[in-house]
């Protein structure tokens, strides 16, 4: 059996007396990506936030390349190998995209350099943030604007800043949100090769982009999950269909 490098084990967490998590078990094995869908509101960010260390849940555990990091903080998480990147960018706009790698590289060391020394010279900052670019496919694009990036090139730079604390696991928040036709073509082909290099927990609205990439994909309804399999199976899950997919699936 294939080892898993990320393992949710019973989950739960309540705001007051809504269940946003309830008992909520999946894992995520080296080279896969496993998408977790559901209708709005069926507690996929809640479950993100716990996972990546940001909220603590009531109960359950996380498991991380077999250590227990249900009790780290999010910092604690991404140094011991999650990557994550976010529902809403985190990118300094303003900034170049070399600047918004390299303060992603600046945030995998263990010390903050003194502010006699520029961050921007670091040449070990430098090379990590640059190779990251160059992963993405965004080298050339390193002195331009963020701001001045195609919305794409931007999830990718997101990617690339992840990248750069060398993550083992990856956690992605709708990285095809406000993407047109074209760009989501693009970032599905990216995360397809990206996956061998680290497995990927997808939250993604997009059903095509879903059901193109997916390894595995689990259905989460008010707060619990109701089925995990293959595309095939999930597509063929009839309570699946009647809690979210709807009829148009029905061929
Ligand atoms: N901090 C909070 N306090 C109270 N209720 C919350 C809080 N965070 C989330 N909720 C509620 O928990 C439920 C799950 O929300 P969550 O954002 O996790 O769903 P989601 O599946 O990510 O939705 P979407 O697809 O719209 O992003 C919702 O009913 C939401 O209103």
């Amino acid at each position: 059996m294939t080892e898993s490098l990320l393992d949710i084990r019973g989950i739960s967490k309540s705001f007051g007396a809504l269940k946003a998590s309830d008992d909520v078990s999946l894992d995520l094995k080296q080279g896969e990506i496993h998408a977790l869908i559901g209708p709005n509101g069926a507690g996929k960010s809640t479950l993100i936030a716990q996972i990546a260390g940001s909220l603590r849940p009531d109960s359950g555990e996380v498991w991380l390349e077999g250590r227990n990091v249900t009790h780290h903080d999010t910092v604690a998480r991404a140094n011991a190998g999650l990557g994550r990147t976010f529902q809403i960018s985190s990118l300094a706009m303003e900034d170049t995209v070399l600047q918004n790698a390299v303060l992603g590289a600046l945030g995998a060391r263990h010390r903050v350099p003194g502010v006699w020394r520029p961050v921007m010279r670091d040449s070990d900052l430098r090379a990590t943030a640059i190779e990251a670019l160059r992963e993405v496919g965004l080298e050339e694009f390193a002195h331009f604007r963020t701001a001045d990036l195609s919305h794409g090139q931007r999830r990718q730079l997101e990617v690339a800043v992840a990248l750069t604390l060398r993550p083992h696991v990856f956690l992605m928040d709708e990285p095809m949100a406000g993407l047109g036709a074209e760009g989501s073509a693009i970032l599905v082909e990216f995360l397809r090769n990206l996956k061998s290099r680290a497995p990927i927990l997808l939250v993604e609205h997009d059903m095509d982009a879903v059901f193109q990439l997916a390894d595995r994909i689990s259905v989460l309804v008010y707060g619990r999950i109701i089925a995990t399999g293959s595309p095939d199976e999930i597509r063929a899950n009839r309570e699946v269909r009647e809690a979210y997919l709807g009829e148009e699936d029905e061929e």
